[in-house]
């Protein structure tokens, strides 16, 4: 509003913001600047690293740094929240940077290119997630849209692209069950992850008001996260789609006051529609966990912050989890989490999904899946990658 004001009231030289604004706009490129000699040092950093074999991470580092600048913040004013968010980021950047040039050398390649299957169109929030794994681990990416999960583990195991990315859990409706019956199924190697916020947003054609909608259409997934949100609206009528873009999609053609779509805002723009609500989902913090599938697995260096997820089906007997967990425990091995499927075919029998804290390659875990194969009916190492969760 103010912004038309100004424009309105003074000609674009007699603006009184001009001054100031260009002030902020050379200050800021200088930060740019800044922002990236730091990146060029802890590319050295890593480098040293690498020589000296010494891990990536150094959290004691982290703190004293966060602490003094928090403390020389307060002579110029600066909230201790907004140096500690900042430098949150600086230095997930930093690490994930350190990362992936880390990973390449371990695995002795560098990935130019990479051909990358997400549910599409564009727009979803596989392709979001899609994007920013891209930007932090390619130079350029070609993008693969496809209509459902299993065609996007088709892509990745016939060789039409080189990964696929997939959502396996989600903060507020739990794991993706599709996603994990598919990979009791498959060949294909977890060579990464990505945890994304996710703020889902009703989205509908220009000059809809939120009273004339009565059908929303998106993915399952979305409306599964929204449930509370859902119940003050019990007229309107759900409508699956393919993924949240083909319901934007939808939307847009239709081109009615009565539609609207679950997505996300970027996606919203892209097919022109305009937000009416958002942040509703049941948890505040919405954040959905992405895993990255590939043909090959990959090495995971030792001086990164490693996860392993493996499959296991145990026998029917009374304890038999209780005994596998406890090889775990007694390897001193961290799970992250345990999730149970049916087995196809077989009723009644579940096969379990892991998550460890650790490195394939160390000698406790290869003792502990060494174990846990004598006492099961089944292991299989699903994939080992570098771990997302910095903070
Ligand atoms: C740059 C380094 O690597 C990591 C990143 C840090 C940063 O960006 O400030 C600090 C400590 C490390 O976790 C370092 O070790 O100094």
């Amino acid at each position: 509003m103010c912004h038309y004001f100004i424009q309105a009231k003074y000609p674009m030289t007699d603006n009184p913001l001009l001054p100031l604004r260009d002030k902020i706009t050379a200050l800021d490129k200088h930060l740019l600047e800044l922002l990236a000699q730091r990146r060029a040092l802890s590319t050295d950093v890593v480098n040293t690293k690498i020589e000296a074999n010494i891990p990536v991470r150094d959290i004691e580092r982290e703190r004293i740094l966060v602490k003094t600048l928090i403390e020389q913040g307060k002579k110029y004013h600066l909230d201790e929240m907004f140096i500690q968010r900042l430098y949150q980021i600086i230095i997930e950047d930093s690490v994930l940077l350190q990362q992936r040039i880390l990973q390449e050398k371990h695995n002795q390649h560098t990935i130019k290119t990479a051909k990358i299957a997400f549910l599409g169109p564009k727009g979803s929030y596989s392709h979001s997630a899609m994007r920013r794994y891209a930007g932090r681990h390619f130079d350029h990416v070609e993008e693969s849209g496809c209509s459902s999960f299993k065609d996007i583990f088709e892509h990745v195991e016939k060789g039409l692209v080189d990964y696929g990315i997939l959502p396996i859990e989600n903060t507020s409706s739990g794991s993706i069950n599709e996603v994990y019956d598919l990979l009791q199924k498959t060949d294909l190697h977890i060579i990464g992850e990505l945890s994304l916020p996710i703020d889902h947003c009703i989205l509908a054609n220009k000059h809809t008001t939120l009273d004339q909608i009565d059908t929303v259409y998106s993915h399952p997934q979305p409306f599964q996260q929204c449930t509370n949100f859902l119940e003050n609206y019990p007229h309107w009528k759900i409508v699956y789609c393919d993924s949240t873009s083909s319901a934007m999609e939808m939307v847009s053609k239709l081109d009615k006051p009565n539609v609207a779509a679950i997505g996300n805002k970027d996606g919203g723009e892209l097919y022109g529609l305009q937000v009416l609500e958002h942040n509703f989902a049941n948890q505040k913090e919405n954040i959905t966990r992405f895993i990255i599938l590939a043909r090959k697995a990959i090495d995971v260096s030792d001086q990164v912050a490693a996860k392993t997820t493996i499959l296991m089906k145990t026998g029917q007997q009374a304890g038999a989890l209780v005994d596998a967990l406890l090889v775990l425990r007694n390897h001193n091995i961290v799970m992250t989490k345990l999730e149970s499927r049916p087995i196809h075919g077989n009723p009644w029998e579940e096969m379990f999904y892991i998550d460890l804290q650790g490195n394939l390659a160390t000698l406790k875990m290869q003792q502990a899946l060494k174990e846990l194969s004598s006492i099961t009916l089944f292991v299989k190492v699903l994939g080992c990658y570098p771990s997302d969760s910095i903070f």
